[in-house]
């Protein structure tokens, strides 16, 4: 029955969508009762009324098109183009999932999926070509291509959630340092006020920018990402200060100019593994909490509570010291800065996918090793990860109870706040991979299921979650081969043709029902 539903999936699509629910409903039918006996007793409570179920996408992942339509170019075009040795199989984004002209035809999955949420990415460089606010023109093809899909997504009853930055950063402000460079949050609040003011009418809930620990890191840290800067000892702290800045002007500009009448809300995205201690121990438990405020704190702590957390500042600038630098490598908030980037969201926004063994480094507090002026040795902590968590790509291991234990620790660390799940999935190997994918719906279950304990046992407010991803998609430097979707996507194919997976009718069953049940009379 699942293969038969798989078949016809897109001709139904172009045909009658009511089809489609009702191939859906069979398939829940004679293959759910199945696979939710092999999952481990999800929960069975229903989802509170007004929990937005979602999936999520990003522009450059899966709109393709890169130079059409007066689009400029950005720093992922550029980095796959001139160093394509960096991306697995030699990968770029240049069709990608083609969604840029087959936009209509996500459409029609996210109906059927019946989801009530869709995160989606504006491209910068699809608006303002060359980056700049000030000096360009706006480009109106860009703007037309998103006011359709917005348009059409509200008219469908599915609640658009828009990313402002999901790491495409134009060209331009690449050349004056991207993100190492302060001056860039003045370009992207000029950036955001210009999305508020053509999209703010029908866009009530937007995100700044997407995890901002992983382009701070990767892309200037590791070098991993683009642009591919290794600067682990300053480069990191550097983008995270010129980041949380530009979040708080945006946020601020829709404060004051915007919310009053468009009356929607402002987000930043942060994203984080849980970290378990590897040993029972307090030293373990420290460098929990350590890795914790380096990789979640440094940015949310500033958005919520003041100032980065108390013990990076402390810790940073007494390395720098014993290092000989005559300034701490940490850039330091004014007391103005703190107070302004101090509230600047209106909910809280968490990607997470995975969680990590922590173990205290051996002499870390004693000794300062030259060649280790890093970020990493600043924390003084070593990952692992418990063989026993099941895994099929080395960074997503699956570990619901750690997801249960993040959203208690935003609930208690960051005063209570809304959280909304803007990301979260399970990761294949293209090898792997396929559309009977009962791991993804496993790993999705057991994840809901903590969620659900998290609102009913813990009384964490959570009020959305949502799956990366619609559909496979381009992975960064993994380029096509790792797969997130419910969706399969033929790169080979030049029609880029979507086959839905196993998972993808599981997902439809949940929003459908409310609940992790394919029978709904089992749920309370
Ligand atoms: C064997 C020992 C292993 C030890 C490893 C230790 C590592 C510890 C440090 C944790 C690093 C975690 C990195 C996770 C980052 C994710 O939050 C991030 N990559 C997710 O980004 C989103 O990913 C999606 C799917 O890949 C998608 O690409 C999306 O655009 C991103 O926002």
């Amino acid at each position: 029955m699942a293969m038969y539903s798989r078949t016809v999936i897109f001709s139904c699509f172009q045909i009658n969508v009511k089809m489609m629910k009702i191939l859906g409903i069979i398939w829940c039918t004679f293959v759910l009762g199945y696979t939710v006996a092999a999952t481990d007793s999800p929960d069975n409570r229903f989802f509170p009324e007004d929990f937005s179920l979602g999936v999520a996408t990003a522009a450059f992942q899966i709109e393709g098109a890169w130079n059409e339509s007066g689009k400029g170019e950005q720093l992922w075009d550029w980095w796959m183009h001139t160093y394509p040795d960096k991306t697995l199989n030699r990968d770029s984004g240049d069709v990608a999932c083609d969604s840029y002209h087959k936009w209509n035809e996500d459409l029609e999955l996210l109906k059927v999926l019946g989801v009530n949420h869709y995160r989606l990415s504006i491209s910068w460089s699809r608006i303002l070509p060359n980056g700049w606010a000030n000096i360009n023109t706006i480009n109106e093809e860009g703007v037309k291509y998103y006011r359709t899909l917005l348009e059409a997504l509200i008219e469908a009853g599915i609640t658009p959630y828009v990313t402002l930055y999901h790491w495409d950063l134009p060209i331009t402000l690449h050349q004056f340092g991207g993100w190492q460079n302060p001056i860039i949050a003045d370009h992207f609040a000029a950036y955001a006020r210009i999305c508020f003011e053509l999209f703010g009418d029908i866009v009530k809930n937007w995100i700044t920018l997407n995890e901002p620990h992983s382009y701070c890191f990767l892309g200037y840290g590791t070098g991993y990402h683009a642009p591919g800067y290794a600067l682990p000892s300053e480069g990191v702290y550097k983008c995270a200060y010129t980041s949380v800045l530009a979040h708080a002007k945006a946020w601020h500009i829709y404060d004051e100019e915007f919310r009053a009448t468009q009356k929607g809300r402002v987000s930043i995205v942060i994203d984080s593994p849980w970290f378990e201690p590897l040993t029972d121990t307090e030293q373990d438990r420290e460098a929990v909490q350590r890795e914790l405020d380096f990789f979640f704190g440094l940015y949310a702590n500033p958005i919520y509570n003041g100032n980065w957390p108390e013990q990076v500042i402390r810790i940073v600038d007494a390395r720098s010291e014993l290092e000989g630098y005559s300034y701490s490598r940490l850039p330091k908030f004014t007391e103005e800065e703190i107070q302004y980037i101090k509230g600047t969201s209106d909910f809280f926004s968490v990607n997470t996918y995975s969680a990590y063994l922590a173990h205290h480094q051996h002499n870390w507090d004693e000794s300062i090793d030259p060649d280790e002026v890093t970020y990493y040795a600043d924390q003084g902590v070593v990952n692992s990860v418990d063989p026993a968590w099941a895994s099929d790509v080395e960074w997503v291991h699956k570990v619901p109870a750690g997801f249960r234990k993040l959203l208690n620790y935003i609930h208690n660390t960051f005063g209570q706040p809304e959280i909304v799940v803007t990301e979260n999935g399970w990761a294949q190997n293209v090898t792997t991979a396929g559309t009977a994918d009962q791991d993804r719906i496993t790993y999705l279950s057991e994840y809901l299921s903590a969620l659900l304990e998290a609102i009913y046992e813990d009384g964490v407010n959570v009020s959305a979650y949502t799956v990366w991803s619609l559909m496979d998609n381009l992975e960064w430097a993994n380029g096509y081969q790792q797969k997130l979707g419910l969706v399969e996507v033929d790169f080979s194919d030049p029609e880029r043709t979507r086959t839905a997976k196993d998972s993808y009718f599981w997902y439809q069953m949940v929003t459908k029902n409310r609940c992790l049940y394919s029978d709904a009379s089992l749920c309370i």
